[in-house]
């Protein structure tokens, strides 16, 4: 069976936990709010309308700090647990779960002191709650927020905006349509310029939410009364109006009981010419007896949507925790694993990138097809097999001794000379190539989700394909260069060969009939056509090394840089992974601190929205 007191109990613990997360009315907060869906009676009034005296009343104790200017400087959460008749009062407050106030004296003096905590001692605001559980006999069951009273000017030592600073404050927590109203307005002050009424009118126009309470009614000038407020002539509410005379001033300086109190105005309202037929209806008893069965009420109607509310949660924060990743776990096992299989999925994202599926392996391709042909058609030859230069090439080959037949000397230094420039373009080939695979890294780690959380494992693994990826470059570079060196350690005889003899084609070039073969030939050997021809057959045989060496790089290249860093790209980290002790692993695996932070934070939520939701289950309800 359900009771007020599993009810209004389940909501405070569900506020307790709310406010140790840093959910509670007024705060700033990313996530949806519990505290907001879960109901809550709100007092509001302006200074010394009576606020503390009705609280105190209700509680039956002297507990809460006075004094002049703005007392109350931070919301109080007042949670009342009644207990058996015998049990003995005492007081509990959640930032201090340990210790059992029942002096309500200390109790009083460490909301002060709590208060300052915050604030300072500076009479400055702040909406962090201070929870206090009240245990007592002479309590109902009831959660009741106590807040600054609405005032309309700053006092010595506060800042200017305090006025408004409150406003905005109260309003935060009465705006909230889950907010149940206590509205305090004094009887001897015109109800139309109370301050609690204005507030309520503005957040609450239909009335639905307020409870409208009457104090100091036996401080009214004689021969008036306030009939027209309490039977909701002056300002009608859904709810009636509840008249109230607490302790005046000289009953607090004479120290009167509460409880004293509390009969003596149960006799004031019996006995009151004006009251009596509202007797029943009216008091600081009847009050919180009155709130305490409204907020039951209230807090049964709004289970299914605080329920549907906390199921919605749940889904957001499991959903969200599945992104930012599952926590790290602590052994250098479970660690290296982590480590493994981040990497794991980077090597995968990056062979993606080379082998198609991902763009960016194409432009490897690129260098082989474009940029190479390229740069091995703009090399010199046009200079390097000039006239001119091939005759000073001949020439000092020849030395002292001019060549006889063909210059074998010169033909190989022309050759060797031109063959040097191909290193050029062999180097700029796995030089693009390697930015290519730099780049694709880089691409690669910015695209593995499951490294987003680790930004120094995201930098180690980034240094290690760097390495690799250089020495890969220097082996590309040594072969690629080999691959020149070898053109010019071993010509191709037979392209000499094929070449037509020079004395068949010398002996009339068809220039000079009828003059004297020998001295024609003789001549033509040392004359312009004669290296220009030379010139010629080097241009056909270092275009066919270029032909050559345009296929072979790009094989070279691959072989040396492309597929290495596809096979054994981190095979180096690996091997150093297996040397690293824990403490180095779980650096690796430093988190980003916000995500961690977050993560955190959404775990704490979870727990409060499960442990809420398996609270409202273990209750049974009766509808
Ligand atoms: N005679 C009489 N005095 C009252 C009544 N209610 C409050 N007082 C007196 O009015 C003064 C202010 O009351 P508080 O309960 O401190 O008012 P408050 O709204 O909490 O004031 P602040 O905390 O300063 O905003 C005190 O001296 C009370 O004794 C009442 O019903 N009758």
């Amino acid at each position: 069976m359900t009771t007020m007191e599993s009810l209004i109990g389940l909501v405070n613990r569900i506020q307790r936990a709310c406010t140790v997360l840093g959910d509670y009315g007024g705060g700033d907060n990313t996530f949806s709010s519990l505290w907001e869906a879960l109901p809550s009676v709100a007092v509001v009034g302006g200074q010394s309308s009576g606020k503390s005296s009705v609280l105190e009343s209700i509680v039956g104790r002297d507990f809460l700090p006075r004094g002049s200017g703005i007392v109350t400087r931070r919301p109080l959460v007042l949670q009342l647990h009644k207990t058996d008749d015998e049990s003995q009062e005492y007081a509990e407050f959640l930032h201090m779960p340990k210790r059992r106030f029942t002096d309500f004296g200390a109790v009083r003096h460490e909301i002060q002191e709590e208060t300052d905590r915050v604030t300072g001692r500076t009479k400055q605001i702040s909406p962090v709650p201070i929870h206090l559980s009240i245990y007592s006999p002479n309590v109902v069951n009831l959660t009741l927020i106590d807040l600054p009273g609405l005032t309309k000017v700053a006092v010595e030592g506060q800042p200017e905006t305090i006025a408004q600073d409150i406003e905005t404050m109260v309003r935060s927590y009465v705006e909230k349509p889950n907010s149940i109203i206590l509205a305090i307005s004094p009887a001897n002050q015109d109800i139309a310029t109370s301050d609690a009424i204005k507030l309520a009118r503005e957040v609450d126009p239909s009335g639905d939410r307020t409870f409208g309470v009457l104090t100091k009614l036996d401080l009214m000038d004689k021969g008036t009364n306030a009939l027209d407020v309490l039977e909701g002539r002056s300002y009608r509410l859904q709810h009636p109006w509840v008249g109230i005379v607490n302790r005046s001033q000289a009953d607090i300086n004479k120290n009167v009981d509460m409880i004293v109190a509390r009969r003596k105005e149960r006799e004031y309202f019996a006995t009151s010419p004006d009251y009596s037929h509202l007797a029943s209806k009216m008091g600081s008893e009847y009050l919180a007896k009155l709130l305490s069965q409204h907020l039951e009420t209230v807090i049964r109607a709004r289970i299914p949507s605080i329920t549907s509310l906390i199921n919605k949660s749940i889904d957001e924060l499991e959903s969200e925790m599945d992104h930012l990743g599952r926590p790290i776990a602590l052994d250098a096992g479970a660690q290296l694993y982590t480590v493994l299989e981040v990497c794991r999925a980077f090597e995968r994202i990056f062979k993606e990138h080379l082998d198609g599926g991902r763009a960016g392996g194409d432009r490897i391709y690129g260098v082989f097809d474009n940029q190479l042909p390229a740069a091995l058609r703009k090399l010199p030859f046009d200079r390097h097999l000039s006239l001119q230069n091939v005759k000073r090439v001949v020439s000092e080959a020849d030395g002292y001794q001019p060549h006889l037949i063909a210059p074998e000397q010169g033909y190989r230094r022309l050759i060797e000379g031109a063959l040097n420039y191909f290193r050029g373009p062999a180097e700029a080939s796995v030089d693009a190539v390697h930015f290519v695979l730099k780049e694709l890294v880089r691409k690669s780690i910015a695209e593995t989700q499951e490294l987003k959380r680790f930004p120094t494992l995201q930098a180690d693994i980034a240094a290690a394909c760097n390495e690799a990826l250089e020495r890969f470059r220097d082996e590309g570079k040594k072969t690629v260069v080999r691959l020149v060196d070898m053109e010019s350690s071993y010509l191709t005889v037979e392209f000499f060969r094929k070449l037509p003899q020079e004395v068949d084609k010398v002996g009339n070039p068809g220039g000079n009939p009828g003059g004297n073969p020998q001295a024609t030939a003789a001549v033509d050997r040392y004359g312009e056509g004669h290296f220009r021809r030379i010139g010629s057959n080097v241009s056909s045989y270092i275009g066919m090394v270029s032909d050559t060496l345009k296929n072979t790089i790009p094989k070279a290249v691959v072989y040396c840089q492309v597929r290495e860093a596809k096979q054994s790209l981190l095979s180096r980290f690996y091997t150093q992974l297996g040397k690293k002790e824990a403490k180095q692993l779980s650096q690796m695996l430093d988190e980003d601190p916000a995500l961690m932070e977050r993560r955190q934070q959404c775990a704490k939520r979870l727990e409060l929205y499960k442990a809420a939701r398996d609270e409202i289950d273990s209750v049974s309800w009766t509808r």
